[in-house]
């Protein structure tokens, strides 16, 4: 799968680690930035994520900030996008299997090595269930079709 990326400073260190990471499982990855530590602000990266996904351009992609949040709320602006903060093993599963999330918004600050690692290979892997969570999503889609 060809997957875009893209964090702010606080989440630099992760991005690498997620590219080397995603890479190794074989997938391709389009990196949007930001290259190094230096601050910058997590919008201006989101945005590229996301209106890739929005658009349709990609089926998923991989956002990365401190907390994970900014990028998120970002994300989530707009109208085809569900992005999902993931924390925990058991956060990857189920923003896939019942949210269908099509971007992962992870907190490098918060997350060692390994975790990425769960992460990236559970969220990956795990198909969206379908049947009432279809019903819920469609729910969430329609505030903006309004
Ligand atoms: O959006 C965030 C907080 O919700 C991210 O964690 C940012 O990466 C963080 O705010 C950046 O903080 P900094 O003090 O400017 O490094």
């Amino acid at each position: 799968m060809i997957i875009p990326i893209a964090s702010d400073h606080a989440g630099f260190p992760a991005k690498e680690t997620s590219k080397k990471m995603l890479e190794e499982m074989g997938h391709e990855v389009i990196d949007f930035g930001t290259h190094s530590e230096e601050s910058v602000d997590y919008a201006d990266f989101a945005v590229q994520v996301a209106e890739k996904v929005n658009n349709g351009d990609h089926e998923l992609g991989i956002l990365i900030c401190g907390s994970g949040q900014g990028v998120c709320m970002t994300a989530n602006k707009y109208p085809k996008v569900r992005a999902g903060l993931v924390y925990s093993k058991h956060s990857a599963e189920m923003t896939r299997l019942h949210n269908n999330a099509n971007i992962l918004c992870l907190p490098g600050r918060e997350l060692n090595q390994s975790q990425i690692k769960e992460i990236l290979e559970i969220w990956l892997n795990t198909e969206f269930e379908g049947g009432r969570h279809e019903r819920r999503i469609n729910k969430i889609e329609s505030l903006t079709q309004q």
